[in-house]
């Protein structure tokens, strides 16, 4: 499973990629606009930062023929290999349809439903975000949602994967993990708790105070014998 930071913020990257095995960044244009900076200035930075790794960046047109331009825009900003963020709209699609048969990689965003997934798919995509706990928030089942989007694909042989986003705790990541989803987005804050347990730590502060009873405090394998 990819793992993919859903941030724009540089320093948190930063700070992501040096204690987590990252392969890529994903934003949307509230995550872009939460850093009060010209959109380019803040996705360039980010592009030289992750080098070779993924980059999701989304459109903001409604309609199809701008959806497309702007999805040349971003490349020449930011490098052909950008995935391009497409809502799973009616004019999506055939946005999707337009930029796939280019050979552009496209992510479709926005997916709540199979049946967007399925399209997207069709059309093109190489990756469908479903938005897990959005979908949960309507009274539906996120994760669900994304392992039927993925046995769908398998079914059909499509070669379009799932990059499951809108987390908010670490259960519903690892759930889809277990199953073999093909990537996740996450926020920084639920990385964290990807890996924060208490039970690891009370665990090695008792390794910790029984070296100090023969070596002595703060002392390592370093410095005791
Ligand atoms: O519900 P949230 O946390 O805003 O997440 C929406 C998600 O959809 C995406 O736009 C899909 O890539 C992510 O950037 C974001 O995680």
């Amino acid at each position: 499973m990819k793992l993919i930071i859903d941030n724009a913020n540089i320093n948190d990257i930063r700070s992501m990629y040096e204690y987590f095995p990252m392969d890529g960044v994903t934003c949307n244009p509230t995550i872009l606009a939460k850093e009060k900076r010209p959109p380019y200035e803040v996705l360039k930075e980010i592009r030289d930062f992750i080098e070779e790794g993924e980059l999701h960046v989304q459109v903001l047109s409604d309609l199809a023929d701008g959806m497309v331009e702007e999805a040349y825009k971003i490349r020449k900003e930011l490098g052909d290999d950008t995935f391009i963020k497409i809502p799973t709209t009616k004019e999506g699609l055939k946005a999707i349809r337009i930029l796939a048969a280019a050979g552009i990689n496209v992510t479709a965003t926005a997916i709540y439903t199979q049946m967007q997934a399925f399209l997207a798919a069709k059309a093109g995509a190489q990756y469908v975000a479903p938005y897990i706990n959005r979908i949960d928030n309507l009274g539906s089942d996120g994760v669900r949602t994304a392992k039927e989007i993925h046995d769908m694909f398998r079914n059909y042989g499509f070669k379009t994967e799932v990059l499951a986003a809108s987390f908010k705790n670490s259960r519903q990541v690892i759930t889809l993990c277990e199953y073999g989803i093909g990537a996740t987005t996450i926020s920084p804050d639920v990385l964290d708790l990807l890996i924060k347990n208490d039970s690891v730590t009370a665990a090695l502060n008792v390794f910790r105070k029984d070296f100090e009873k023969v070596c002595g405090k703060g002392k390592t394998m370093l410095d005791c014998g």
